[in-house]
């Protein structure tokens, strides 16, 4: 039996491949009864039918968009002419109608755009700013005239469309038929109303099989749905009335500035204003793997697709239906959940039994009609037959289809889906978003996890706690006092550290409502900003106070960011340049005296910095440092400076632990799973930190990416084993480390992430987990479950309700199967005995 379930019914948790799921789905075809058993598993005919279709449109976007551009422009010229405004679209003020500006973006002919005089021209077309973005009052009617941006979906199924598919039963359609020839026959020989109890008895039986059926099959499906609607909601930051703010991706319009930076999905097609390094992957449109650069020269960006890296602005100038992407998610809109592992083997087993009583049926047919055809030769009235032998001969038939009935425990594998999908509910309630069924159930057989540290064990809120400057180091308390802090160093010390927060930044300080400054960014740097605004900084101010001239932003490879600006008057240039402190370090040769001077970088001081730095890490402290440099041209420089810099300063801020993540991390152990912290951070914070938690113990190895990457295969074999904390790792290494302990160790590992660079080992880890909150976009597409409020903790309530489902289904398979193996045996002995 094992054998052959091991043969036909094993799937992988994760993307099973499309063979296996034919396979299985062939072998139950014996006893099938295909829309019983099949209607909580994937269709693979639609699906291949809807893969089909987008494929299709793929290549059709792949040659509009680099292949065949030339002929495309050719047609769109020709039918640019008949483009005319609408009337309503004159009336409201707009310059150019929705079809027109569609097109634009889709066609990715700069030409085009310059007759309307560039985004600027469009801009004024769609009447808005780009400075300050649209204003809330219009942006009904801009909803009016451009659309919304939704995709079109299928109407939902109504209620008795769930009852029809019950009533489609092979089984139930049989008995229907033997309950309707039993009343029939039953009324013609034993009269109203005696005839016609067996009958409706059996008839009520089927209805309440159904009805019940159906209600569980419909609440089913609209759990999915409000799941769905979940995943989509994505949301993003635009600039409207002037201050940036966040929307729903459903609330877009038209005109709308949207802030695009690395790991977002392009929420609607538009055209860039400003950007900086900006790169984007259209594999998703077009399937054109090798990312794009997006600049002056190529502004168009398609919903859709993923910023790969850098940052930028753009103008929404197509949504919803409108755009490609549109089309395309109407092929994917449908809700459609591939089978669960233990779905299939549960089917196997179903499928067993079901031939047991199969044969069982056949063998008892027989047996009551042997009988019946004896008592009948014993009377010598074998030729002779009435209605009601007929009616005997009816009722031993339905006997032996009921045998079939109870026998085939076809609610097993849908006893997976339940209880997966409470688990989900209840998952959602403790905030955790899981997007494929299957994950509920890997969960549970979980033996590691390998967790971010930010955000995930910490609590994200930061805020500089330390600071070295022109060699001292400070306290900071957020009532300090500005000239306290100030009074060592000088005021050009104090217009350099502030020109360096302000300018050297992704982030932005808006105004809310209330008057109060609203920090807009990632908690790092939102901490930096404070930190500004405490030593009494402006945003506007200092961020205007030279004009930037180039941006690197930050990404979690570099773990730096940095900026270059002119300085006014002629002044030359000045790069800026933030990031983790060890690498900034070794890019500067100087430092910052207290009267503003730079002057070289000896050894000892070198050796002193670094000491500080320690000395931060140790206290779980995250360091920065900011250095900068500057310079009299930079022509010929492509990228930044990345040497001869001077430091300014070293900064430690503080991100407390989560009070619940030790309790957690304990429960973890108790249960068996190892808990692995792979970070980004500085090896002394990630140890500190990680030693709070009760992740790192006296045994435990600490390693540091650069270190992990370089080891061989061999050595890896003997580390890993040992390894609790993985520092200044990038994405990669966290990919290498997750593949290793699943081919090596073949443990069932659990990953989270946030950065887009933590995809592929989401993608590789039985389950990945990326965070709600901090998460990018692209983090969450590949993971399986999304923790919404990115802690440890509900991690560990994933595994618990994972390993709960286990039991239950479990315990549900021991009750069925005893239920199943006893009402075949007193059917059977029951009716072969009396007939
Ligand atoms: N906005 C930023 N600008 C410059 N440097 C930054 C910025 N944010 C973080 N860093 C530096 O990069 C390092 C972290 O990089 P990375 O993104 O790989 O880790 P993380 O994802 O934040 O941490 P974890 O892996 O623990 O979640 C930090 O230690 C910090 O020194
Ligand atoms: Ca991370």
């Amino acid at each position: 039996m094992e054998q052959y379930l091991k043969e036909n019914f094993v799937v992988d948790a994760k993307r099973p491949s499309e063979q296996a799921s034919r396979r299985w789905r062939s072998a139950v075809s014996l006893v099938r009864n295909p829309r019983r058993r099949f209607r909580m598993v994937a269709d693979l005919a639609k699906r291949a039918e809807a893969e089909r279709k987008r494929k299709n449109l793929q290549e059709k976007i792949r040659i509009a968009l680099y292949v065949n551009k030339a002929a495309l422009h050719f047609i769109e010229a020709a039918n640019r002419v008949q483009h005319k405004l609408s009337d309503n679209v004159r009336q409201t003020g707009f310059g150019i109608g929705p079809d027109e500006l569609a097109a634009l973006a889709r066609s990715h002919d700069i030409n085009d755009l310059e007759s309307y005089g560039g985004v600027e021209g469009l801009a004024r077309e769609v009447s808005v700013s780009l400075n300050d973005g649209v204003v809330s009052s219009d942006i009904s009617l801009r909803q009016n005239i451009y659309g919304f941006n939704r995709y079109a979906e299928k109407p939902a199924r109504s209620f008795w469309m769930f009852v029809w598919d019950a009533l489609h039963d092979l089984t139930l359609v049989i008995l229907m038929v033997c309950a309707v020839i039993s009343i029939g026959v039953g009324i013609a020989t034993d009269g109203w109303p005696d005839g016609m109890y067996d009958g409706v008895g059996i008839v009520i039986c089927i209805l309440l099989v159904v009805l019940v059926t159906a209600i569980t099959d419909y609440k089913q499906a609209l759990q999915f749905k409000v799941l769905d609607k979940e995943k989509k909601n994505v949301i993003v930051q635009v600039t409207r009335e002037g201050s940036r703010q966040k929307v729903s991706i459903f609330d877009l319009v038209v005109g709308d500035v949207v802030h695009l930076s690395i790991g977002d999905l392009v929420p609607a097609d538009g055209i860039l204003i400003s950007g900086n390094s900006l790169s984007v992957d259209e594999s998703s449109l077009s399937g054109e793997s090798e990312p794009v650069e997006i600049n002056k020269k190529r502004p168009f960006l398609l919903s859709g697709t993923k910023i790969q890296d850098g940052s930028g602005k753009m103008l929404v100038t197509a949504v919803g239906m409108r755009t490609e992407w549109g089309t395309l998610m109407v092929h994917l809109s449908e809700v459609d959940q591939d089978e669960t592992p233990l779905q299939v083997k549960l089917n196997g087993v179903a499928t067993i039994i079901g031939k047991i009583g199969l044969a069982f049926a056949v063998v008892t047919f027989l047996v009551l009609l042997a009988r019946f055809l004896l008592v009948k030769a014993d009377h010598h009235e074998i030729t002779k037959w009435s209605s009601s032998d007929a009616l005997k001969l009816l009722n031993f038939f339905s006997i032996s289809v009921t045998i079939i009935v109870v026998a085939v425990p076809e609610g097993l594998p849908l006893a997976v889906t339940l209880s997966l999908a409470f688990a989900m509910k209840k998952l959602m309630h403790d905030r955790a978003l899981v997007r494929h069924l299957s994950a509920c159930e890997t969960m549970g057989s979980v033996c590691c996890i390998c967790t971010d540290k930010t955000g995930t064990l910490t609590t994200n809120h930061m805020v500089v706690n330390k600071i070295w400057i022109c060699e001292e180091t400070k306290s900071i308390q957020t009532n300090s006092n500005k000239d306290l802090l100030m009074s060592s160093f000088s005021e050009n010390v104090h217009g350099i550290l502030l020109q360096s927060i302000f300018q050297n930044t992704g982030s932005e300080v808006a105004k809310g409502k209330d008057g109060r400054d609203n920090i807009l960014g990632t908690p790092t740097e939102t901490a930096i900003l404070e930190f500004g605004l405490i030593l009494g900084g402006e945003f506007k101010t200092h961020h205007n106070e030279s004009e930037i001239v180039k941006v690197e932003p930050f990404n979690s490879e570099k773990k730096k960011m940095s900026v270059l600006v002119s300085l006014p008057d002629n002044g030359g240039f000045r790069a800026f340049c933030k990031g983790a402190s060890e690498i900034i370090l070794k890019m500067c040769d100087k430092m910052l005296t207290a009267d503003g001077k730079a002057v070289p970088l000896s050894e000892k001081q070198r050796q002193k910095i670094t000491d500080v730095i320690n000395g931060f890490a140790c206290e779980a402290l995250r360091t920065l440092c900011l250095a900068f440099k500057d310079m009299e041209n930079t022509s010929g420089a492509n990228s930044m400076p990345d040497n001869n810099y001077t430091l300014i300063a070293v900064v430690g801020i503080k991100d407390p632990i989560r009070p619940e993540v030790k309790e957690a991390v304990k429960t973890c152990l108790d249960a068996g799973i190892t808990v692995r912290m792979v970070t980004g951070d500085n090896i002394n914070t990630a140890k500190a930190i990680a030693r709070e938690c009760g992740i790192l113990t006296d045994y435990g190895l600490v390693i540091e990416g650069a270190d992990f990457r370089c080891k061989s295969p061999q050595e890896l074999e003997e580390i890993i084993p040992n390894l609790q904390v993985m520092a200044r790792s990038s994405p990669s290494d966290k990919h290498k480390l997750v593949t290793q302990l699943r081919s090596v160790f073949k443990e069932v590992v659990a990953v989270t992430g946030d950065g887009t660079n933590d995809a592929p080992a989401l993608a590789e880890a039985d389950i990945g987990l990326a965070m709600g909150i901090a998460g990018t976009e692209v983090a969450k597409e590949s993971a399986d479950v999304i923790v919404m409020d990115d802690n440890f903790k509900t991690i560990v309530n994933v595994a618990r309700w994972g390993r709960s489902v286990y039991i239950n289904i479990q315990k549900f398979v021991q009750f069925q199967l005893t239920v199943n193996v006893a009402a075949l045996m007193i059917n059977f002995i029951s009716a072969c005995i009396s007939g």
